[in-house]
Parts: C-alpha cells; sequence; structure tokens
C-alpha cells in the first residue's frame, strides 16, 4: 500500500504537509532470535578514552581491604572482573576533577592486564548513604567522577549550536516546570567535562563501543541513574541515601545490600543529557541518516527521569533536540546529498491514539499491512525457522497521521513544543508534571544523490551492505539515480510505571499504563524466550506494542534508555526497570538499510512534479515567445499578460518546492535567514524599537519600492511605447509594400515578425511587469506588517488603558473605602464619647424613665391596676417629686 496517498495534491500540500500518511509505510520485518552477545569492552591502556582512563583509575591498588565476592551475575558472558574500589553513588569528589580527562593528566601507568576492569564491591551493611565521609571511609575513593553532589546547583550552560532552533524549548510545559524543579542536581566534574574537551574523548569512546558490538545489531541499553530527589524518598530516610553501587566505567550496578549484578552498555548518572546522548543518540540517528530505522526509547518508573532525559531544557537539551540538531548537521556535511524531512508527533493516552500536531482530527488508528508476505524478511532469508513467526506478524502501522515537512531546527523545535502542549501531563504523588501517556515523536529522513553535486560518494559506512528495497522493484546500487533511502527515527517517551496513587483518575490513567508496560515486557519475553517452541509474540495486546513491533521485530536498530531512581524507596521498581533492560538487551535484530526506488518517496514524488511545472513553465514561456497574429493584436496582449501571470505562478511553485530539499548549501543560508523569527509580543517589539523607529524604518522601504515602482513602470512604458511604434511601422511598410512583390514582402513580413519576436522575448525577459507585481507585493507585505504591528500596538495600547481604568476604580473604590471607614471611625468615636457621657448619668436617666412611666400626663393611676409593691414605689417616687 502506498503510504502517500495523501499527497495526490502537491500544490496543496507545499511546506507544511498535512496529509495523513501512514506512520509506517510497506516494509519488511526481520525477525531474529539468538543468545545474547554481552560484548566486554577491551579497553587498551594507551588508549585515553574516557572509559578508559575510569578504569584505569579505578585499577590502580588500593589498600582497600578486599572486598566480598560479588552475588550470582545475571550478565551473559562477562569474565569474571578483576578488583578495583567501586564507583560509588553519592560519593563526594575528593580529587581534583579536572585530572581526570585532561590528557596531561599525571595517570599512573596502566598495571598489567591489557583489559582493565573495576569491580563492583557489595556492602557489608545493608544501606549506604551518600554522605561525605559516610560508612564506606575504608574504601579509598576511587578518583571517579562523583555521581550526585551533594551541592544543588545550576546546571553549567551547555554549549548549544547558535542553530539550534531549541531555545523554543522553554515553550515544552514539562520541561519547563521541570527545570525549575527542586532537583536541579549536577555533579561538579560532569559539569566541567564538556569545557575538558569530551568530545574528542567521547568519539574514542564511540569507536570502541562500535568496536565491542562487533557490527552485531543487540538493542543497545544505558541505564540513567537519576539524582536522589526528596519527594522519591521514603518518610524514614534521608534525602540523599543510595540503595545501589554504580560501577560507570564498566557499566555494572549491584544493591548494596548484594544481590545480582546488571551489566549493560552503559551506565550514566548525574543530569547532563549530553553523556546520553554520546552513549546511545549518537551512534542511532548516523544510522537514521543512513537509511536504518532507529528507535530509542525512556523506560522507566514515574518520575525517574525519561522526559527529563529525551527533551532536556535550554541549559540541557535532552536526546531529542539534540538528535535534531545532529540532523542538520549531518545534511550540512554531506554536500553530495539533497534530503526531505518529514516529522509526526503522536501519544497513547489511555489506549487511544491522538495525534498531537492535529488533536482535532478524527481517531488515529494502528492498521496492519497486508501485504507483508511478498517478500521474506532478511532474518528469515537467513533463518528458515523463523518463517512462520515472522509471516504471522504483519507489520502495523499508524493512519491517518499528519505529518510536516521541515527545514529547520526551529521549526522542529516549534512543533515540538506545539505536540508538547497538547500531550496528556498531571500532577501525581511522585511527579508535578508525570506524563500520563506514551510519547512517540518521529522523523523521516529521505535522502538520495543531489543530482546537482558532482561527488555522490554517501555510503560512509559500508560495513553491512543488507539492503532492503520496495516489492517489485529492481536491486540497484547506492547512489544510483532514483534511488531514495528512506528511514525513521522515533523517538519515544514511555509513560512512567507506578504502585499507587491517591487520586481515582490517576489510577486509571496507571491501570492503562501498567498493563502496555506489562505486554511490552510479555512482548520482550517472548522475543527473547529460548524456548524451542517458539512463543507468541502478542504484539496485538497494547497500542504501544503494535506500534513498536516493526522496530522490537528486528527491523531497526533500537536503543533504551532505563532510567532509575537510586533511593531504597524504590528498589522494587529499580529492579524491575534493571530485569526488562536485561531482557530487551538480547533482543537481536537485524536492521536494513532502506531504500526505495519507486515513488513511494516524497522526494521522489516532489522532484517529479518540480519536473512537471518546469516543463510547463518552459512550454508556457515559448508559447508566449510566439509571433502574435496580425489580426487580433489587443486579445494577443491579454494572452501574454496572462501567460506571464501564469509563467510567474509556476516559478513560485517550482520554488516553493525546491525549498522543501534540504542540502549543505541551502541548509546554511535557511538556518541564517528564512528561519521565520518567533512571533513577539507587542510589549516587547514596543521596547526593541520604538514607534517611530519603526514607522522611520518602514518610511524609507516604501519610499525604496516607490522609487524602484516608477522606474519600473517608466521602463515599461517606453518599450510598450517602443512595441506601438514598431507594430505601426510594420503595418505602414506592409502598405507601402503592397504593391512589391508577394517574395519581397514574404521576406519583409518574416523580417519584421523576427524583430517583433526579439522584443517580446526583450520584453519577457525584463518581466517588467512581474517585476512590477513583486514590487508591488513587496510594498503590500510591508504595508502589511505594519498594518499588524500597530494592530498590535493598538491592542496593546487598549489593554494597557483597560488595565489604567481598571487600576483608577480600584483607587476610586480604596478612596471610598478610606473615606467610608474614616466617617464610620469618626462616628463610632462621637458615639463612643457620648455614651461615655451618658453612663455618668445613667442612674439619673432611669430615675428619669420611671418618673416618665408615672407622670400624670400619661399615666392615669386609678386606671392602672397595681401591685402593693408597685403601689409603694410610685407613692415614694411622686413623694420625692411633688413634695
Ligand atoms: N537526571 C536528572 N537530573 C536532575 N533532575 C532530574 C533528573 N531526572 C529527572 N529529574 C527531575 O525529576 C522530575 C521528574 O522527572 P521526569 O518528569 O523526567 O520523570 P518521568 O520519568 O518522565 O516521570 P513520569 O513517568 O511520571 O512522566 C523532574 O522535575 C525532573 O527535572
Amino acid at each position: 500500500m502506498s503510504g502517500f496517498g495523501g499527497f495526490a495534491h502537491f500544490p496543496q500540500h507545499a511546506a507544511s504537509s498535512t496529509d495523513r500518511t501512514p506512520f509506517v509505510p510497506v516494509r519488511k520485518h526481520n525477525l531474529s532470535m539468538s543468545p545474547p552477545s554481552s560484548p566486554v569492552p577491551s579497553v587498551q591502556p594507551s588508549r585515553l578514552t574516557r572509559s578508559a582512563a575510569k578504569a584505569h583509575l579505578s585499577s590502580v591498588p588500593s589498600s582497600a581491604p578486599s572486598p566480598a565476592p560479588l552475588g550470582p551475575s545475571t550478565a551473559h558472558n562477562v569474565p569474571a572482573p578483576s578488583l578495583a574500589p567501586p564507583i560509588k553513588l553519592g560519593r563526594p569528589a575528593s580529587p581534583a576533577p579536572t585530572d581526570l580527562f585532561t590528557p596531561s593528566s599525571p595517570l599512573p601507568p596502566p598495571t598489567t592486564a591489557p583489559r582493565i576492569r573495576a569491580k563492583l564491591t557489595p556492602a557489608a551493611s545493608p544501606r549506604r548513604k551518600a554522605l561525605p565521609g559516610a560508612e564506606r571511609a575504608d574504601v579509598p575513593l576511587a578518583p571517579a567522577p562523583p555521581a550526585f553532589s551533594p551541592v544543588k546547583r545550576a546546571p553549567p550552560p551547555v554549549a548549544v549550536p547558535p542553530s539550534s532552533g531549541f531555545g523554543a524549548f522553554g515553550a515544552f510545559p514539562k520541561v519547563a516546570a521541570a527545570a525549575a524543579s527542586e532537583d536541579w542536581e549536577v555533579g561538579a566534574l560532569r559539569g566541567g567535562m564538556a569545557g575538558l574537551g569530551l568530545s574528542s574523548v567521547v568519539e574514542g569512546e564511540d569507536r570502541e563501543r562500535r568496536i565491542r558490538r562487533g557490527g552485531r545489531d543487540n538493542v543497545l541499553v544505558c541505564v540513567r541513574v537519576r539524582p536522589p530527589a526528596a519527594k522519591l524518598a521514603a518518610a524514614h530516610q534521608a534525602v540523599d541515601e543510595v540503595a545501589w553501587d554504580v560501577d560507570e566505567a564498566n557499566g555494572r550496578l549491584v544493591q548494596y545490600t548484594g544481590g545480582p549484578e546488571y551489566t549493560f552498555d552503559s551506565v550514566v548518572t548525574g543530569s547532563r543529557n549530553e553523556e546520553v546522548y554520546n552513549e546511545v543518540g549518537r551512534d542511532l540517528v548516523g544510522a537514521a541518516m543512513e537509511g536504518y530505522d532507529a528507535v530509542i526509547f525512556a523506560y522507566g518508573q514515574t518520575a525517574s527521569g525519561k522526559t527529563f532525559v529525551l527533551s532536556g531544557n535550554d541549559h540541557n537539551p535532552g536526546i531529542i533536540p539534540q538528535a535534531v540538531s545532529d540532523i542538520f548537521t549531518f545534511i550540512r556535511d554531506h554536500p553530495e546529498k539533497e534530503f526531505l524531512l518529514r516529522a509526526s508527533y503522536l501519544e497513547i493516552y489511555n489506549e487511544t491514539l491522538k495525534d498531537l500536531l492535529d488533536p482535532t482530527a478524527g481517531p488515529v488508528k494502528v492498521r496492519q499491512d497486508e501485504k507483508v508476505g511478498l517478500h521474506p524478511p532478511l532474518a528469515c532469508r537467513d533463518n528458515p525457522e523463523l518463517n512462520d513467526l515472522a509471516y504471522e506478524q504483519k507489520r502495523f502501522f499508524v493512519h491517518p497521521l499528519r505529518e510536516e515537512v521541515v527545514t529547520s531546527e526551529a521549526q522542529v523545535a516549534a512543533l515540538l513544543a506545539r505536540g508538547a502542549e497538547n500531550r496528556h501531563v498531571g500532577q501525581t504523588d511522585f511527579n508535578e508534571r508525570s506524563s500520563r501517556s506514551h510519547s512517540v515523536f518521529q522523523m523521516t529522513i529521505e535522502s538520495r544523490d543531489d543530482p546537482s553535486s558532482s561527488s555522490s560518494s554517501f555510503i560512509s559506512e559500508p560495513s553491512t551492505p543488507r539492503r532492503m528495497q520496495t516489492p517489485n522493484t529492481p536491486r540497484l546500487a547506492p547512489g544510483t539515480d532514483g534511488v531514495v533511502r528512506m528511514s525513521k527515527l522515533s523517538l519515544i517517551d514511555l509513560a512512567g510505571s507506578e504502585q499507587a496513587t491517591s487520586q481515582m483518575e490517576r489510577r486509571s490513567e496507571g491501570a492503562f499504563i501498567n498493563k502496555s508496560l506489562l505486554t511490552l515486557e510479555k512482548v520482550i519475553a517472548s522475543l527473547t524466550s529460548e524456548a524451542k517452541q517458539k512463543p507468541h509474540v502478542p504484539y496485538r495486546d497494547s497500542k504501544l506494542t503494535q506500534i513498536l513491533q516493526p522496530s522490537l521485530s528486528g527491523d531497526a536498530r533500537v536503543a533504551v534508555i532505563a532510567t532509575m531512581n537510586p533511593s531504597p524507596a524504590a528498589i522494587e521498581e529499580t529492579k524491575s526497570t534493571l530485569k526488562f533492560a536485561q531482557r530487551v538487551k538480547k533482543v537481536v535484530l537485524k536492521a536494513v538499510q532502506h531504500e526505495v526506488v519507486d515513488d513511494k518517496a516524497l522526494i521522489t514524488k516532489y522532484r517529479s512534479h518540480i519536473a512537471m511545472l518546469e516543463a510547463q513553465l518552459k512550454s508556457t514561456m515559448a508559447t508566449a515567445a510566439d509571433t502574435p497574429s496580425q489580426a487580433d493584436l489587443v486579445a494577443d496582449q491579454s494572452r501574454q499578460k496572462k501567460q506571464a501571470e501564469r509563467v510567474q505562478d509556476l516559478e513560485r511553485q517550482v520554488e516553493e518546492f525546491r525549498s522543501l530539499f534540504l542540502t549543505s548549501q541551502n541548509i546554511e543560508k535557511r538556518r541564517l535567514s528564512a528561519l521565520p523569527p518567533r512571533p513577539v509580543s507587542p510589549m516587547k517589539m514596543a521596547h526593541s524599537a520604538s514607534p517611530s523607529e519603526m514607522d522611520e524604518t518602514l518610511q524609507d522601504q516604501l519610499l525604496d519600492a516607490q522609487d524602484e515602482i516608477s522606474s519600473l513602470r517608466e521602463e515599461r512604458d517606453a518599450l510598450s511605447a517602443r512595441i506601438a511604434q514598431l507594430e505601426s511601422e510594420r503595418l505602414s511598410a506592409l502598405q507601402a509594400d503592397a504593391s512589391a512583390s508577394s517574395s519581397d514582402k514574404d521576406a519583409r513580413i518574416l523580417e519584421l515578425t523576427k524583430e517583433n519576436q526579439e522584443l517580446l522575448v526583450i520584453a519577457k525577459n525584463a518581466d517588467v511587469e512581474g517585476e512590477l507585481r513583486r514590487q508591488e507585493r513587496k510594498f503590500e507585505r510591508a504595508l502589511e506588517k505594519h498594518r499588524v504591528y500597530q494592530e498590535g500596538l493598538e491592542a496593546t495600547l487598549e489593554q494597557e488603558r483597560k488595565r489604567v481604568a481598571q487600576f483608577e476604580r480600584f483607587i476610586l473604590q480604596h478612596m471610598v473605602q478610606q473615606t467610608d471607614l474614616l466617617s464610620g471611625r469618626r462616628r463610632s468615636s462621637v458615639a463612643l464619647s457620648h455614651s461615655a457621657s451618658v453612663a455618668g448619668f445613667q442612674p439619673l436617666m432611669a430615675e428619669t424613665a420611671d418618673l416618665n412611666a408615672i407622670s400624670p400626663d400619661f399615666v392615669e393611676l386609678d386606671d392602672l391596676q397595681f401591685s402593693k409593691a408597685g403601689m409603694e414605689t410610685i407613692k415614694r417616687s411622686g413623694s420625692r417629686l411633688f413634695g
């Protein structure tokens, strides 16, 4: 099935394709299962790589007591390591950090063995506190980077290339919040590494790892140990208490309390995402650029740092921004190729797929490819036993999904920010901004030899020349005209597994999350099963595994970043993460380079569309240059006008389509100029250029444009006059020559026609009309910008006016309240003094009341029935008053 049915209407598609194409077009999957190769780094002492330096230093004999033997190893094929002091999580960095990786470091000479390993030392005590000078003072500190600095500090700025459009990462709601979180702890040494030429060290290490992997494509696994955080610690536990002994140099972890040792391709501590990218990202991005599908996913308990490592923040970019940056660098470094990039972003929330770039569009579905059986996957060719299983697993793909053509890093950053806005996040007991969904960011990379480039040797590493071609197409040598490499780089941020959470909504989300992660575990278990009878792989049981199926079944290069929280409170979740990571490490892949020669590739479609447009352009121009018939000169002029417009339109279309292709030449230009500036708020605009300054600039531009327009108009008028003059000359010549012989007439007509044609060509080439229109458009655009700017200003002014009015109302209310209060106070003080004076007369007043009551004016004594006591009182008062 064609993955690009939606692109039938190219012109509409243009730079920001809104077409909905399948997630994965027809591909084969290769399934291969074999015992894992557990590569052991063979570090040559003479080479000063980062790991070599660490291992080397950690192998220096110490006076430490011999460590107790390790618990049963779960690692495969790992020869017994030699002893060395452990690198402790949370230990303070006592030696000067700079000594470690600078070539001038006075490193002690290597001991004996060419292979140097560090050994983990299980502690005798159950839990170790990672506090300076804690229990393990008996063990000399390895001069390795401290995993976590107990000091909280801001991360040192990472050199983000100026091209990076990811300054906009502040727009990632989750990441932006994370940057400001309490968790910013960065190992001091780690922070300094960038300044110590880390990149060159890493290159050496990359080479080493490639050799280590020996061309076999096991899943690459890196464990990222986050710094301890207060929120993640148990109530009874110190914040920096950790449960794991980490040997970064050899990629191993073991619990302090003993237990199995876990070995991985790498273990990285601290907060620098660059290190994780160097471990797993760089290789896979390189593979994707060379035509291999590549998948990186982060797996781990909630709040263990999956989003942190994938997205990062402005100062500490994660895997995604670094990968995007590398993609554009790769294009810049390969002038012999042209590229077309597309991006999509989706999430799986409660087992429902949502297109994060087009959230209002209808439901996104996972479908299954019907045609997969046409060609046996390579793995099946190698191993016929796998045939049944491979055929049973038809390829899953997502449809419909919005894919946008991207031409700059800034565009990708904006797209990611837009998608992240639509992602489900929520507060849980463990993470303020927890991802409640799995998210899949995908870049489709198409490339082919640039026809305009002289060199076309693209294959940089032909070590694994397996290539896959789309069905029914002959195999072509790489670089052959028409062959397009097409690959997908998928970066997946899984939602975190969680034990329990107090909120109802979070609980039901958690149930979906846990179920899909459980299915993922089952899929991995089936893929790595050593049972003779190959078990059924339950891809179908969750959307996540359906989406991952093409990669996990062997068709892609896969890397997993297992994130863990070292706190003792998280020990069970961490163990299950590590077990998962070990199992996934055993999955054997046979990634193939994807080359397509039919029109599945968008690059081919666009190129043929451009060719068609160019042909149309040519024929329109040729028609425009045709001799106008003498009979209807006026009609011909309007025809020519239309044709000129058509030519312009075609030229514009060709330009638009061409602008979608990325080459080393145009990418730099695009980076510098074509990036649409981030929208600036009217307030900011007002600060950066005062209205009068703006007016002046615009005025200048307008005047320039007007000058240009009037000079072009003059030119046009002159040409038109000349044409008219020639026409009339021609007519009169024809009349004058009426008596001439017909052959003379013919010759004369021919001559005039030629002249006319030449003039038309000149006029057309000058394209005065077109230029005029272009200038007018430019002028209109400038006006439009000005108008928008003015509108913005007016809106801001209006807002300000409202705010001032609000403020005035507030002040007024305040004054009224104050006046009320003052007068109230005055009243109450008057009342108080009044009542104070009244109090002095109280007894007399009481008597007056009594008297009033018995006043002969009001009371007829005889009418009243008084008690004896009452009569007595009356009489007493009466005699006092009236004698
Ligand atoms: N290595 C690290 N260094 C410093 N802070 C970290 C690190 N890893 C994670 N954090 C911080 O921990 C918090 C949780 O991290 P994050 O959101 O990335 O976890 P998560 O695994 O994606 O969680 P969830 O599965 O719930 O989405 C964030 O505030 C983040 O900044």
